[in-house]
């Protein structure tokens, strides 16, 4: 079919906040007529990704009524999304209406919810992909975890989410081989082998028959060529983890400062998705979506895109989109910077009344895994209310409650942000602000979901993290490690194990003809010139996709900085067992934890006043200079009968 045959979207994609107008059969739709102003919002470049994909579904049934090639249309709207700017991330925050003190500037006014009010009513549906992983209780740990963060991709209505969790109906799921397994190598072009890609395509036409699919989650780390060329052959979305993570991230963050950090860490990812790629059509395009094609800005202005002389005389769309990256991370950094000034003058304050007869004597952060229920032990501890739910990264922001001690005693408890694993560093960067409260807390405690099958890998994961943001050696060895959910009962996986069984028996049961299938056909296909990307291209890649953090350091690849570093082996995570079991829910263990914060505090008050007085009498030596003595001056100043 050709391009004027069926619905397409005509972008006037260089410009920010520019409209949309539609080409459809030849003709273009105002952007008055109903149904295209509800495809217009696509233009809208602070629309996230998965809101579009609803506003997709929205346009795509309302057009149903008028046309017959929607399918087609809505492949074709998808492949040419805008995302001109990096404020047009589609991973980019902007979910909840924003206070009035929030709308602090133009981008933010003019992305308001308002003008593009979403449906948060329907939250996106998705298809897992997990590679296999052994051992099977692994597997079955980290399929449960990608099945909930796939469930946690929801945004909340009226400050609340509308569903109860686990009335939600488990997302489609296929475990499928694991190309890091063997080759330890994935495929450049497509990550996974031509037969995995295949059948998994057979499962999404079946999930499609039953009910449409918004996306694919493929439960793994992919690199832009891979993602691009999976969203061509699946006709869908795709959606690596740290993908879901930033979304996710975008979806929950409420506070003004959860919401820039998740923005910024929405255009880090972003900025490693700008690779240049061919084009079905044989031209040279870049973006997620190959949306914006390399040209000049002499080029834009002739075409009557606009963007003119804004860019600079030759400036190609690449670099235009990397200044306006650069641009935006730039202001996003420095009005993050304004709240970091803030929590800082708090927490300066604090720690001058420490001591004062009322004050709080220490500051505890509670951190972990997500999920591992820190939240919920902060409340019990508090006698507070904070939020909680079984969604994953319900907590963004860093949230402070006095805590009364046995010893009469009050601490403070920050509860944060939890962490997960395989995440880049630069996540974890975006959070640094929030997690500036860890780094500066006196005393850690570190929360752990007893229940966790893989408990160990949770356990190494935070230290890890811990380690990442700069919490020293002494701090972690002096964590107070809790076990929590002590009341909950594991199963027997007698029932997981039947729900791995489709996936797992597909893998099992082709299992080894066809990994050795696609090894062969990885082996060929590195000779081979791929459909879609050329070794050029992949080689490009690395030109192409330069994360802002590339500008600090030219010589690392951007494959190499979002690759995810080896979980250290730190002394402390082999040390470190549980110093008290608790249930959060149900109030056992409390008692005991109490104590043993009480205990931590009081050593730390003492340590506190010990250095004072040392300090003080080295600072008196320090102050007075005296020549260096030698011995005979030493004998000089004895009596003259003891010399
Ligand atoms: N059975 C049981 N469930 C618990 C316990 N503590 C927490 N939970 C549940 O675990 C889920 C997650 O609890 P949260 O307190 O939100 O966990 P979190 O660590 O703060 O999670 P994030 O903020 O998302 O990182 C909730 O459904 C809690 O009800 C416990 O002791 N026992
Ligand atoms: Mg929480």
């Amino acid at each position: 079919m050709s391009t004027t045959e069926s619905v397409g979207i005509w972008l006037n994609h260089l410009n920010f906040g520019d409209q949309a107008t539609f080409l459809y059969k030849n003709t273009k739709i105002p952007l008055w007529n109903r149904q295209a102003s509800e495809i217009s919002k696509l233009s809208n470049p602070r629309l996230n990704r998965i809101s579009m994909l609803r506003t997709l579904s929205h346009a795509r049934s309302r057009l149903r009524s008028e046309t017959t090639s929607l399918p087609l249309a809505r492949n074709r709207l998808r492949s040419k999304t805008p995302s001109s700017s990096p404020l047009s991330s589609p991973y980019s925050s902007k979910r909840h209406a924003p206070k009035t003190s929030e709308v602090e500037d133009y981008s933010r006014a003019k992305d308001s919810v308002l003008l593009y009010p979403k449906d948060p009513s329907s939250a996106p549906k998705l298809f897992l992909v997990q590679p296999r992983l052994t051992p099977p209780k692994f597997l079955q740990a980290k399929l449960n975890e990608a099945l909930c963060l796939a469930n946690s991709l929801e945004e909340q209505r009226y400050g609340y989410f509308e569903s109860d969790f686990f009335d939600k109906e488990l997302p489609s799921h296929v475990v499928v081989q694991n190309p890091v397994r063997r080759s330890s190598k994935p495929r450049a072009d497509t990550y996974f082998g031509p037969g995995t890609v295949d059948n998994i395509k057979c499962h999404l036409n079946a999930e499609d028959s039953k009910e449409e699919v918004d996306a694919v989650f493929v439960n793994a780390m992919l690199t832009a060529i891979q993602q691009r060329n999976l969203e061509r052959i699946w006709a869908k979305p795709v959606l690596d983890r740290v993908g879901l993570i930033i979304e996710i991230f975008n979806a929950h963050a409420h506070t003004k400062e959860a919401k820039l950090q998740a923005e910024l860490a929405a255009l880090m990812y972003k900025k490693s998705r700008l690779v240049r790629v061919r084009g079905t059509d044989g031209r040279h395009s870049f973006g997620q979506f190959g949306e914006a094609e390399v040209v000049s800005a002499r080029g834009r202005a002739a075409s009557g895109t606009g963007g003119g002389f804004v860019g600079g005389a030759g400036e190609t769309e690449l670099q235009l989109q990397r200044r306006r990256i650069a641009d935006r991370r730039l202001r996003l950094l420095s009005q993050i910077k304004e709240t970091q000034r803030t929590r800082l003058l708090q927490r300066a304050g604090r720690k001058k009344r420490v001591g004062n007869k009322d004050e709080s004597s220490a500051t505890i952060a509670v951190v972990g895994y997500t999920n591992a229920g820190k939240s919920t032990l902060t409340s019990a501890l508090t006698k507070t209310a904070l939020y909680c739910n079984e969604r994953l990264f319900a907590t963004l922001d860093p949230t402070l409650k006095s805590c009364h001690l046995p010893s009469g005693k009050s601490v403070l408890l920050s509860d944060t942000v939890g962490f997960i694993s395989d995440l880049p560093i630069q996540l974890v960067e975006a959070f640094q602000s929030t997690l500036e409260e860890v780094v500066e807390a006196d005393i850690l405690m570190h929360v752990v979901d007893s229940t966790a099958p893989n408990i160990e890998e949770h356990r190494s994961t935070v230290f890890h993290v811990l380690n990442q943001i700069g919490v020293s050696e002494e701090k972690l060895q002096n964590m107070i490690e809790v076990w929590n959910k002590i009341d909950y009962e594991v199963e027997e996986e007698v029932e997981d194990v039947k729900f791995l069984g489709e996936g797992e028996g597909e893998g099992e049961g082709e299992g080894e003809e066809e990994e050795e299938a696609e090894l062969n056909d990885g082996l060929k296909a590195e000779e081979t010139v791929d459909a879609f990307v050329d070794e050029g291209e992949i080689k490009n890649q690395d030109d192409d996709s330069d994360g802002w953090l590339l500008c600090e350091d030219e010589n690392v690849s951007e494959s190499e900085l979002w690759k995810v570093p080896e979980v250290a082996k730190l002394d402390a995570v082999q040390n470190k067992g549980p110093h008290v079991r608790v249930s959060a829910l149900t109030g056992v263990g409390l008692k005991e934890l109490l104590y043993l914060i009480n205990e931590k505090v009081e050593v730390l008050v003492e340590k506190r006043l010990k250095p004072q007085t040392i300090v003080e009498s080295s600072e008196l030596h320090r102050r007075k200079w005296r020549p260096p003595r030698d011995d005979d001056e030493d004998a000089r100043l004895l009596p003259l009968d003891q010399r």
